[in-house]
């Protein structure tokens, strides 16, 4: 008899700078526990040390070299980047824009929800009242990167901060989120954008937007002005539920949503290619965190739910199942970091996880029988 052939997941870790190396530590024995565990898939995980300190040693975060290798992953882990020695622009330009870009990451998915035993900091704010998926476009908009700086050290110093906005980037984030929006039981897609200040690329965004809905007849839309979107998640959360905005505008809007749902600890992203040419990154929505990184108080749930989502998109849909329910029952027991209201360091809450891992996968076994 021929025994089911083990699969086999080639994944580049990037734990990058603070905390990401914190969390990415712990992700990892969450995800070795898994392997384990399941006995039917292998994580081959290549630990790349892209961080500030490389830079700082080598003058690149990324090797010239490694590109090639990186592509032929079927997925990439990442931390954070960010140091305090290191301008923040430098690290962003350097690491994890050269990544989304290069890959081909356009869409950045941000699921957010109000875990059990989580707190929203919102006055009677229920885990039915906030359950969003935030549809963000990785690949353009005000992260263009397009402009310049002319008079520089001068009183007259120019600088531009050009953002780009193309049919073909808008149209395939509609899309995606259209169909994120369909398959989601409220069928309901809120467009956020900013097209009375921002009269070209915005409104060309809002174009798009109702061409592509005519296709999607089944779902219900709405548009809101950034500014008013931020009033309406805090007072309101309830009638919203998949969310499509820029660049720009989905990533302050995820933190937002992150510290209404408890904490930007909790928040997951994935960054895809949904062509699946290329490997995409799956990465917690917060960044290095250097006020608390070293003291091991981060909370590696946000990331944790990153990995989950990585199996998912790998197709391990039993795995992902499994830590979502191990994480979830984790915070509902109370074992929390101190940022959503616990006393535990992030090595408590994965011992945690993976304790509970190894509980329900047995029962589960049992149950089969
Ligand atoms: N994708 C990324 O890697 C990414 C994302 C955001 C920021 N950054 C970078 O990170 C650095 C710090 O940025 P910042 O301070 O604006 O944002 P941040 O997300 O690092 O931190 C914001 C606040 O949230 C807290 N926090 C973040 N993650 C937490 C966690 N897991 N558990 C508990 N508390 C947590 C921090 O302590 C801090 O008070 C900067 O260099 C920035 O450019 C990188
Ligand atoms: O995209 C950005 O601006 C940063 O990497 C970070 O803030 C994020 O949310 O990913
Ligand atoms: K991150
Ligand atoms: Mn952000």
């Amino acid at each position: 008899m021929s025994r089911p052939q083990k699969r086999t997941y080639r994944i580049a870790s990037i734990p990058g700078d603070g905390i990401g190396v914190e969390v990415i530590e712990q992700t990892v024995k969450v995800l070795r526990t898994m392997e384990d565990l399941f006995g039917s898939f292998t994580l081959d995980i290549d630990m790349l040390d892209w961080s500030s300190d490389r830079y700082l040693e080598k003058g690149e975060y990324i090797p010239a070299d490694a590109w090639p290798k990186l592509r032929a992953s079927d997925a990439i882990l990442f931390g954070a980047v960010g140091s305090p020695d290191v301008p923040d622009d430098i690290s962003l330009w350097d690491l994890i824009l050269p990544l989304r870009k290069k890959l081909n990451q356009y869409i950045n998915l941000r699921p957010i929800r109000i875990l059990p035993g989580v707190s929203s900091p919102l006055r009677s704010c229920t885990s039915s009242d906030l359950d969003w998926m935030i549809v963000r476009e990785n690949s353009e908009g005000e992260y263009a990167g397009q402009g310049g700086t002319t008079h520089d050290d001068t009183a007259q110093t120019i600088a531009t901060e050009v953002a780009i906005f193309t049919r073909l980037g808008i149209e395939r984030t509609m899309r995606f989120a259209f169909d994120i929006a369909r398959d989601r039981p409220r069928k309901k897609l809120t467009m956020v954008t900013k097209s009375n200040a921002q009269r070209h690329g915005m409104v060309l965004w809002d174009k798009i937007f109702y061409e592509v809905a005519k296709e999607y007849p089944d779902v219900e839309t709405d548009k809101m002005l950034v500014d008013a979107m931020t009033v309406r998640m805090v007072l309101k959360p309830q009638t919203l539920d998949t969310i499509v905005a820029t660049n720009l505008h989905g990533d302050i809007l995820s933190d937002l949503a992150a510290a209404l749902a408890g904490s930007i600890g909790v928040a997951a992203s994935s960054n895809l290619d949904p062509t699946r040419q290329n490997p995409s990154m799956f990465e917690p929505i917060h960044g290095s965190a250097p006020d608390i990184a070293g003291q091991g108080i981060a909370n590696p749930i946000g990331t944790f739910w990153s990995a989950a989502e990585m199996l998912r998109w790998l197709g391990e849909e039993g795995a992902a199942d499994l830590l979502m329910k191990a994480m979830e029952t984790v915070t509902a027991s109370g074992t929390k970091t101190r940022d959503v209201g616990g006393t535990c360091n992030l090595a408590q809450v994965t011992e945690a996880v993976i304790a509970e891992l190894e509980q329900l996968f047995h029962s589960r076994k049992a149950g089969d029988h």
